[in-house]
This record gives structure tokens, C-alpha cells and sequence, in this order.
């Protein structure tokens, strides 16, 4: 997979060179550009945010440099079906989950615009969206200053899910939100710990046993933590 970051603060992604991606990025599974949004302007103050029009409050950041930057990206790119994806992290976004990040992993070229201000002018979305699939994606529902954080998020679930990058597949099947149920708890040694002792199932050997008690683990935390991910979908009444 190939990951274009464009954003004011390239410097933000330098830990990408850290951990499970940084050595993706060594062994060429993750393959990583950060384009510094500011190399797109053309003026001595390289301006990249101006007053929104309309009034209000707050800078909208311009649309030119980002034209500049994103073609430099997609270059001649043909139409939406074969082109990136590109994802503009926003809190006006769709809420990006597990099953997100599965879909964003099957992808082989992202593409992702880091916001700052009040926003990206809203033509830059709109020019886009008629050469590539354009995605608005929220981290959740509170307020960040930009969209660095969310991408750093967003890289992070997406990545691990790209074979290859997890040293242990089976890790990323028994995980929270893997089976739409918060994970079970995790004990290793020692057995006696500050009076704390491990669940005696966990160490019975019973394979079977142990299943069941983890099953029933994730139930409980999900019922008493996101009843919301039990709720069964609510059927909408026929036309
Ligand atoms: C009335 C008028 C003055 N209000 C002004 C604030 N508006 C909302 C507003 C608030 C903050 C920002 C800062 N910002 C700039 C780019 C950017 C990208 C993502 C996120 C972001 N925030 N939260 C998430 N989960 C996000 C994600 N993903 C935030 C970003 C941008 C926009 C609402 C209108």
C-alpha cells in the first residue's frame, strides 16, 4: 500500500518511522510520502489559510495549494474508479470505525488531507471527489485542532490490518471491534500479583472452558461498556 500525507506539519509523521510501521516501511509493505503543504504556495509568506467568506470567525485554508499539492500526488490520475482513495479527516466526517479501517486496508493507494484552521475550502472536496474517491472521516465526536491526530489514528488501524505488518494474524482476530465485542481481559505471569489472582479457568487447560469464559468476558464488558454495539438494528417501517 502507498500512503500521501499532505498537511502543515510534515514533522507530526516522523514517528511513522517508529514500531510495527516503521518496519513495514523498511520492508516495503507501507510505502509513506509527507508533502508539506506550505512547498505548494507561491508567495514569500507561503499563505496557505485566508479570512472565510461570509464572515465568521477563525482562517479557511485556500484551495490553490491544495490543487497544487494534490495534483502533484495523484499526477494524471483517470477517473474516480481507478484513482486513490483520499480521505479529508473532518468532524463533519463519516464516524471511522473498525470496519473503516477494513475497507481503507483493502485499498492500495491513500490519500489523506490534514485540515487545520477552520477547514479546507470546500471546493477542494468537491474538485476532487470527480477524480477520486473522496472520503470525509471523523475520529469521533469531539473537537481536534486539525486532522493530523485522526490521520496518525486512522494509519495506525489501517496498517496493522495490511497482511504483513502484524507479526501474528491470529492477534488481530480476537481484538475489540474484530467481532463486534469489546475485547476480553488479559492476564500473564505471575499467577498471584498484589493479592489479584488469575482466573483459575485460565489456567485449567481447558481449551473449551477457557473459550466460553472469554465469550462471556466480551458479552459482559460489551453489555456494561457499549450496549450500543448489541443493539440490534432497528428495521426502518416499510414506505
Ligand atoms: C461557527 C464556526 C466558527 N465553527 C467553527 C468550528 N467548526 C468546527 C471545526 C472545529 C475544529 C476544526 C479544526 N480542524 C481543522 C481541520 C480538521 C480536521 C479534523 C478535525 C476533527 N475534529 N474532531 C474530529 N473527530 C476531527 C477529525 N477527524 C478538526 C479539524 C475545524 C472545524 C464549526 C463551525
Amino acid at each position: 500500500m502507498r500512503i500521501d500525507i499532505v498537511t502543515i506539519f510534515p514533522e507530526f509523521f516522523d514517528v511513522l518511522d517508529l514500531s510495527l510501521l516503521g518496519k513495514a516501511r523498511q520492508s516495503g509493505l507501507i510505502e509513506l510520502g509527507v508533502h508539506n503543504l506550505r512547498d505548494h504556495t507561491h508567495d514569500r509568506h507561503r499563505t496557505v489559510d485566508d479570512t472565510p467568506y461570509g464572515g465568521g470567525a477563525g482562517m479557511v485554508m485556500k484551495p490553490e495549494p491544495w490543487g497544487d499539492a494534490l495534483d502533484s500526488i495523484l499526477g494524471d490520475a483517470p477517473a474516480a474508479d481507478e484513482g486513490p482513495t483520499i480521505i479529508f479527516p473532518s468532524p463533519a466526517g463519516e464516524q471511522f470505525t473498525q470496519a473503516t479501517a477494513r475497507e481503507l486496508a483493502e485499498e492500495s493507494h491513500l490519500v489523506f488531507g490534514c485540515g487545520r484552521y477552520e477547514g479546507i475550502d470546500q471546493r477542494v472536496v468537491d474538485h476532487y471527489a470527480t477524480r477520486g474517491r473522496v472520503r470525509l472521516i471523523s475520529l469521533g465526536d469531539y473537537v481536534l485542532n486539525g486532522g493530523e491526530v485522526a490521520v496518525m489514528a486512522m494509519i495506525e488501524a489501517v496498517g496493522r490490518l495490511i497482511p504483513g505488518v502484524v507479526g501474528n494474524p491470529q492477534s488481530l482476530v480476537e481484538e475489540s471491534h474484530e467481532d463486534g465485542l469489546l475485547e476480553y481481559p488479559s492476564y500473564t505471569k505471575p499467577n498471584e500479583w498484589r493479592g489479584l489472582s488469575v482466573p483459575p479457568v485460565l489456567l485449567s487447560g481447558n481449551h473449551a472452558a477457557i473459550a466460553a469464559w472469554r465469550h462471556e468476558q466480551q458479552l459482559e464488558r460489551t453489555r456494561l461498556v457499549r450496549p450500543d454495539l448489541l443493539a440490534e438494528p432497528v428495521e426502518s417501517p416499510a414506505p
